[in-house]
This record gives C-alpha cells, structure tokens and sequence, in this order.
C-alpha cells in the first residue's frame, strides 16, 4: 500500500480523555475513531490489526475441533424470558423494540441463541460433543465506557459454546478451551494467565479468566509467579481424543486468581519470593455452568438409555477487540507501538527519505515490488514529509521492519533495515535485506 493513497488520519496529539497508553496510541495512529460513547469506527489501520486478530483465534479455535457458525446481533427478548435472564441482566442490555413493537435486543453474549440453535437440530447422544463459536459484535450499555476499545459498549468477541452429554464430557470440553487459550494468546506475543474467576451473570460453578499483567488492568490479581513465564503447550496435541487435564493441572496447581476470588491465607502460606500480586486485563473468560439454560430452555438429548437428557454445556469468550488494547499495553515504547509479526497491520514499513530522487524512488519500487511478490504487507511511505516525520509515523504504527532507502546509502549501493522491538539497524545491500525479510 501506497501511504500516498491510503487513509491514515495520524494525530500528533492524544484527545485529553484518553488516559491510558492503548488509547492514547491507538487515537494517534489513526486505528479507531469513538463516534459515540463506547461506540468506535475501525480505521482501515486498526481494521487490519482486528482481522489479524480475529483469524489466529479462528486458526486455534478450528485447531481444538470448534465449529464456526455466525449468530445475529439483535436477538429476540423472550429466548431471554425463557432462560429468565431478560429480568435479571439489567441495564447493560439495550433493549430495542420494532416497528411491529416486537421487543428486541441487542446481543451482550449468546448463550441463548446458540442452546435455540442447539435444540432444534441435535436430539441425540450420539452427536456430541458439538462446539458452536461465533466471532461477533456485542453490546454491552457499559455505564462507564472507557479506555477506548478496552472497555467498550460495542465490541467484537468470539464467543464458543459446548455441548455434552454429562460433566465428563463437559469437563474434556472446557480442558480443549483452557489449553487453545494458552496457544492462541502466546501466538499475539502476549503471557495471559488463567486464573480462577467469578461466574457472574454468564453463570455456573467453574471459571477462568485469562489475564495479561499491565499496571493499567482493571483487575487486582494474585498468582504464583512461575505461570507467568510457563510456556504455552503448542498446537500438536491430540484434540479430540487426548487427555488434556494434565496440561490443565499444571497451572490449576499453581495459585491464581482474581480479586473475587482471592484467598489471601492461600496465597500468604507461598513462599514470598513466589507471590505475585498484580493488575491484569482480562482477555478471556471461560465457564463450565452444567444445564443453566438447556434445563429452562429444554435443550435435550436422548441418552443412551433413552432418556430424555438436558445436555451439559460452558461459554468461552476472548475479548477480540479489547485484545489490540492489551497487545498494546504489554508491548510499547516511547516512540510508540511495537506490534508482534503476528498481529501486525503491514509486515515492513518503507522509508523514502528523499521521495522525487530518481535513485531513491527506484530502489523504494524495486523494494515494494519485491516484497509484495513474496506475500508481505507493505505501507510504503512515498509521501514528501520529512525524514524526521515518516520515522515518527513508522515508530507511532508499530509496523516489526522499516527498510530505510536514503540518497547517500543507494550511492554506496546500501539500505537500512531497522528492528522496531530492539532499535537495531543494519546497512546492507537491497538484495540481502529482501534475502533477510521474506
Ligand atoms: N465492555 C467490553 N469491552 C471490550 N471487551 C469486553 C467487554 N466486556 C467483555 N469483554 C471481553 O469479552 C470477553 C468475554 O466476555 S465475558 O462476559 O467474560 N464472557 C461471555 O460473554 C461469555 N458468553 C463467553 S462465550 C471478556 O473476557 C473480555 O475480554
């Protein structure tokens, strides 16, 4: 992409109401624009972020045998009055009503239209474990949306739910979520920690949260200081038939938990040097709550018995956009964003420093060219600002690589490729840097 033609509305300031650093940069770098509270516009910049981090937890939720399907996001109120939430979930739910005067709503979670789903179609054991997952966009009528995307109204989630036919299976279920967790945060560069949760309105008895450590987090947490460097299992397990307690059990054994949950004499009786006691933002949230809707809502199956049985089922969220937020946070400078390769907009940056030299503007197009061919994404920086401006911009976006072509370096047949995590720069010869990069 040329930048010459693209949209990036970059800011040199942050808007006075953005506090924290995710926000601040995000604004700057022209990702997001709040059009009302809670409510953001995704530039094309921090679109393309959002759909990088859509598609890995896409790849991982595949990977652990979920089945993609796509729920609305206006749902009807008495699927609400069936499972008895309608009443209870208050004034975060935006309660919408039709032209018909059919009451309405727009979706904060989908529990209930994915056991509607469920119910109609699946009667038998035989057909389990099924889990259904949706990547779409929620409203919640938060009554104090802030930190831009991290607490919004509007936000996109990928929400999964399971079916089994008894809390065996259901427990297998919530094993192959908790371990695809691990995977599909460690892939975005990020050390999210699962910690023991409240169940809150989503329900149940067993919960985790999957928490990334940030001064800024909205949640006081408390864990052994080992899960936070615990390496993450990897993809190659067997998914569907292998025993994943163990992998479960290795960080379930260790102390963690939020601030509801906390048990301070569990947690004093560690060994001091192992107590880590921090704030952490709340990327995933995962629950095992048995038959709270499929009882009400008669979502069953017919056993191997023959009977009649309310299926066993868990809900397993990840924050989707509040993830560009917490990628952020964990993982910025001064100079700006440092986006991981896996989540970044574009692959490698190009700098002219000197936009209308023949020399330089041949090398810049061999560059672009070169790259493109071999599947990279390329913002090339082929506007006439000034050096010191296309840095600042390269540092404020985060791109991981800025091939640098300036006229004293294609003089002497060289360019510069920096590292924008470590700083460290390189003068080599077009070719070997092409060699380096794809
Ligand atoms: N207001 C919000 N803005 C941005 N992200 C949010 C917001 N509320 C929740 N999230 C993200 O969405 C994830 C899942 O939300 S949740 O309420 O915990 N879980 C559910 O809704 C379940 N139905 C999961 S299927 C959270 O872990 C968090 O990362």
């Amino acid at each position: 992409m040329r930048l010459s033609r693209y949209f990036l509305p970059v800011l040199k300031e942050a808007p006075s109401d953005a506090q924290i650093v995710s926000h601040q940069l995000m604004l700057r770098a022209g990702m997001i624009r709040q059009e009302a509270a809670g409510i953001y516009a995704w530039l094309p910049l921090g679109l393309r972020v959002l759909n990088k981090i859509e598609q890995i937890v896409r790849e991982e939720m595949d990977r652990a045998g979920a089945i993609e399907l796509l729920m609305p996001t206006i749902q009807l109120a008495d699927l609400w009055r069936e499972s008895g939430r309608y009443d209870d979930y208050g004034d975060e739910m935006l309660r919408i009503t039709d032209r018909h005067k059919r009451e309405l709503l727009f979706g904060p979670t989908a529990e209930e239209v994915v056991t509607d789903i469920f119910r109609a179609s699946i009667k038998s054991y035989k057909d389990l474990p099924k889990n259904l997952y949706n990547i779409q966009w929620k409203f919640r009528d938060e009554r104090r949306p802030r930190f831009g995307v991290m607490r919004g109204r509007e936000f996109f989630m990928k929400d999964a739910y399971s079916f089994d036919l008894d809390a065996e299976g259901a427990r297998k279920s919530y094993n192959r979520m908790f371990v695809a967790y691990l995977n599909l945060f460690a892939r975005m560069g990020l050390k999210a920690v699962p910690m023991r949760a409240d169940t809150g309105p989503i329900g149940g008895d067993l919960s985790h949260e999957f928490i990334v450590l940030a001064e800024t987090g909205e949640s006081a947490v408390f864990c052994h200081k080992d899960l936070v460097e615990m390496p993450a299992p990897g993809p190659d397990l067997d998914w569907i038939n292998g025993d994943l307690q163990p992998l479960v059990n290795q960080r379930t054994a260790l102390y963690a938990a939020t601030e509801e949950m906390h048990d301070e004499a569990a947690f004093n009786a560690l060994p001091e040097d192992d107590r880590l006691s921090a704030r952490g933002i709340e990327v995933g949230h995962i629950f095992s709550f048995g038959t709270k809707y499929s009882e009400p809502m008669k979502a069953t199956v017919q056993g191997p018995d023959g009977q009649q049985v309310p299926v066993q089922m868990g809900s397993y969220g990840v924050g989707v956009s509040r993830l560009l937020g917490a990628i952020i946070e964990a993982s910025h400078d001064e100079g700006g964003i440092i986006w991981p390769e896996s989540v970044a907009p574009f692959d490698v940056g190009i700098v002219n420093m000197r936009q209308g030299d023949a020399a330089c503007d041949e090398v810049c197009d061999k560059a672009y060219a070169a790259l493109k061919a071999a599947g990279k994404d390329v913002l090339y920086d082929d506007t006439d600002a000034r050096g010191g401006a296309k840095f600042a911009t390269m540092d404020l976006i985060g791109l991981p690589w800025q091939l640098i072509v300036g006229p004293k370096g294609v003089a002497e047949g060289v360019v510069e490729l920096k590292n924008r995590k470590t700083g460290e720069r390189q003068s080599a010869s077009l070719d070997a840097v092409l060699e380096q990069l794809v």
